[in-house]
């Protein structure tokens, strides 16, 4: 049937970083992954510190290469695309980083940093056009629009993170992949966060993949999971099985950790 085929499908990609610049001294980050990601799901990607996740992220989205195994993103190969199919794709799939301050530009006012990839990817669009939809943006993220003229530092951590998913919406992506969005903010602020990311999943039917070691956080945002450890894919399902029956040890004692 056209258009059934998963967004995104990994399949036994493997990626090693160099020890201390020695080659044959690697270690490995993936070690041959297979995850697939559905249009409509909300996918987590869950594990302790130096699991794999972030590599992961990084390798979806195009900003880290792999060494090997296939990435296919609509059923196209990503590393047979052409320019513009690569140009596409800078579209189709949008990242939200733990680090709000660092992934918006200090120099620029909150409004062009939203208006910045619709330069870029919706040419059609007039200035008028781009200043008003940068403005719906940062409403519906829940920021005032008349502060489209203010700058990241005037801002609190959580409602930088609202200017970083307002971007990351704009050019309305096929995929929005988060790594790890609430870690850097106060619990507070969290759950605020998190209680926009139901609201836009609810609302705008989104494709995510959402990078997190917090099972509470899992359980609440997604539809399925992957469970990591050490670069492996240990345990996958749905999140409400496998967050509550866990069948592997390693999950089990992330759950347990919790409580
Ligand atoms: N650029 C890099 N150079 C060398 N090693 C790296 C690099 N990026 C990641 N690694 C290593 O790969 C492994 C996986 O790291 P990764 O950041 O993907 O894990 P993670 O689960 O996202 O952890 P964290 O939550 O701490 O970011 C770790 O052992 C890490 O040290």
């Amino acid at each position: 049937m056209a258009g059934a085929e998963p967004l995104v499908a990994l399949e036994g990609v493997a990626k090693s970083f160099a020890r201390r610049l020695l080659v044959q001294n690697r270690s490995f980050a993936l070690s041959g992954i297979d995850i697939t990601i559905n249009r409509g799901e909300v996918v987590g990607i869950l594990g302790e510190s130096g699991s794999g996740k972030s590599t992961v992220a990084n390798i979806i989205t195009r900003l880290t290469g792999y060494d090997s195994g296939r990435y296919l993103f609509k059923g196209r190969d990503v590393a047979t695309l052409t320019r513009k199919e690569s140009f596409a794709f800078k579209s189709d799939v949008q990242i939200v980083f733990q680090d709000p301050y660092g992934s918006l530009n200090p120099r620029a006012t909150v409004q062009s940093s939203v208006m910045e990839s619709l330069l870029l990817h919706k040419r059609e669009l007039g200035k008028a056009e781009r200043i008003a939809r940068a403005g719906q943006l940062l409403e519906e993220v829940g920021l005032n629009a008349a502060w489209g003229d203010r700058y990241p530092h005037e801002f609190s951590g959580g409602q930088r993170q609202r200017v970083a998913i307002a971007r990351a919406l704009a050019v309305e992506p096929e995929l929005l992949v988060c790594d790890e969005p609430l870690s850097s903010l106060d619990v507070s602020i969290q759950a605020q966060i998190l209680e926009l990311f139901v609201r836009m999943i609810r609302e705008r039917n989104l494709t995510i993949v959402f990078i997190s070691h917090d099972v509470n956080v899992v359980r609440l945002l997604c539809d399925r999971v992957y469970v990591m450890n050490q670069g492996r894919i240990v345990e996958q399902g749905q999140a409400r099985d496998v967050l509550s029956r866990p069948q592997n040890e390693y999950t089990a004692r992330l759950l347990e950790a919790v409580y």
